[in-house]
């Protein structure tokens, strides 16, 4: 796989001195489908403004598909198709025109056969004729991905592609973003929406407050999802965890009569069992156990809150 979008230690200032991006570096390959995950004013929709040409960059360096973004502006923009996040679309159009007039913007010919083949993969095919005023919520969303579509871009861009919109469409956008994926079309979509990273993304970056915090494949960002912790309540509070028990790795609860053992609950085996047996024979009376499971809405909002006290610091 090649590198489709690079992204060097980029920097925004916008003019009033906010600093919406402090350094961000990403890298992100051909046919990836990347979800940028993070609250509202984190700068994903900066970054995403940047990478297209809306905004200019205060520092650092973009390229897509090997094209610098400033230097060779057009090339890299011809490679890129947007899908914004508020509808842009003129009502009176038809749905049809709309989406050929992007292509040509693009400087792109006609291409009747191709735009046929983009209204029908979005269920708009019987829709064409209709002018923009007419057509529902959900299916001007479809059109603004058409029109995104239109030059058939390699790398696409969904700000927010399912904010508002009900389960049954956010389940067809899904679908629709997998086919482009296997057409080997690069993703990068924004969400405040964990399931939907969860659903479609090969990786997901959460962004705070302009830095990224961490990139990790959904897969194993899953994983750390499927741990649990099991709380074991003591009788009697133990200031020094036993030696005898060091291969589990417990640590203390808020309390020195609580311990701490974190398993995988996918693993064939949990050590549980042996657990329990292990701190009797250590002398730990038991008074209660009980688990918790570690979600990725808590790993999203720890690692948000901790950047948070660190800026504040
Ligand atoms: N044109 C602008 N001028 C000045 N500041 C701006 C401008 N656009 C965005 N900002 C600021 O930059 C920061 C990042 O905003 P941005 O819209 O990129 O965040 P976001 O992650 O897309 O948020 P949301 O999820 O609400 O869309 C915010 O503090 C915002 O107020």
């Amino acid at each position: 796989m090649s590198t489709m979008l690079s992204i060097r230690d980029v920097r925004k200032v916008y003019d009033g001195g906010g600093e919406a991006l402090k350094g961000v570096s990403l890298e992100i390959e051909e046919g990836e489908i990347l979800a940028l995950l993070g609250p509202n004013g984190a700068g994903k929709t900066t970054l995403i403004s940047i990478i297209c040409g809306i905004a200019t960059l205060t520092s650092g360096k973009i390229t897509v598909g090997g094209h610098d973004v400033i230097e060779d502006f057009r090339a890299a923009r011809r490679m890129i198709g947007l899908v914004p996040q508020e509808m842009n679309l003129e009502p009176f159009e038809k749905v049809i025109n709309t989406v050929a007039l992007s292509r040509g913007l693009h400087g792109l010919p006609r291409n009747d056969s191709y735009l046929d083949e983009v209204l029908k993969k979005l269920s708009l095919w019987d829709k064409r004729d209709t002018p923009i005023r007419e057509l529902s919520g959900g299916m001007k969303r479809r059109v603004l991905i058409a029109k995104a579509l239109s030059h058939a871009p390699r790398v696409l861009f969904l700000d927010e592609p399912t904010a508002g919109v009900d389960v049954e469409l956010r389940k067809d956008m899904w679908q629709i973003v997998r086919e482009l994926k296997a057409q080997g079309v690069t993703i990068i979509l924004t969400t405040h929406y964990i399931e939907e990273a969860e659903a479609i993304a090969d990786r997901i970056g959460v962004i705070s407050r302009g830095d990224i915090l961490l990139v990790e494949e959904t897969g194993s960002l899953m994983r750390r999802m499927g741990r649990k912790d099991l709380l074991i309540e003591l009788h009697e509070p133990v200031a020094t965890i036993p030696e005898s028990l060091s291969k589990y790795d417990l640590r203390h609860g808020e309390r020195d009569d609580v311990l701490i053992y974190s398993y995988d609950t996918q693993a064939a085996r949990t050590g549980i069992t042996q657990l329990l047996t292990d701190l009797s024979e250590a002398g730990l009376v038991l008074r209660d156990v009980q688990t918790r499971q570690s979600s990725l809405e808590e790993i999203f909002v720890g690692l948000v809150r901790d950047n948070n006290a660190e800026d504040a610091a």
